[in-house]
């Protein structure tokens, strides 16, 4: 198992233990290294994920039959940022979400991101025909 595939089990441990417990638990973000770019971003583009142009963030546009659905998976990933403390930026209109992930505490992409990323396209498999 490689370090950072450690990191990100570790990640979700934390998240599981001490999100409703002690914020003071969970370490600081830390930008993604470089050996992890490598790692985790090649899947998340092949996702349609796409890098921020002038941002070390990513972006995806999800497509809904309509505001229901859309809706829907938002509350589902809303529910899951509160628990993870790592929050979206979100643009939606109708039957569309744009999502947007970055580190604030970091300013930049951190395993935070990759983790609710996978948790966006996991919560948006179910819309899909
Ligand atoms: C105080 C609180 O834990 C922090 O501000 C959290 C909240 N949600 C966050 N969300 C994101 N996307 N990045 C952060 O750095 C971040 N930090």
């Amino acid at each position: 198992m490689s370090l950072s595939s450690l990191r990100l089990a570790f990640l979700r441990v934390t998240t599981r233990t001490f999100t409703s417990t002690s914020r003071l638990a969970m370490s600081r973000p830390v930008k993604l290294t470089e050996s992890e770019r490598v790692e985790f971003l090649p899947p998340l583009h092949t996702a349609k994920w796409n890098m921020v142009p002038g941002r070390d963030a990513i972006k995806k546009a999800f497509l809904f039959n309509d505001f229901n659905e859309a809706f829907g998976f938002m509350t589902r990933v809303a529910l899951k940022a509160d628990k993870l403390d790592h929050h979206p930026e979100w643009f939606n209109v109708y039957n569309k979400v744009e999502i947007t992930l970055a580190t604030h505490d970091c300013q930049g992409l951190s395993v935070r991101d990759v983790e609710l990323a996978k948790f966006c396209d996991a919560a948006f498999e179910p819309f899909q025909k």
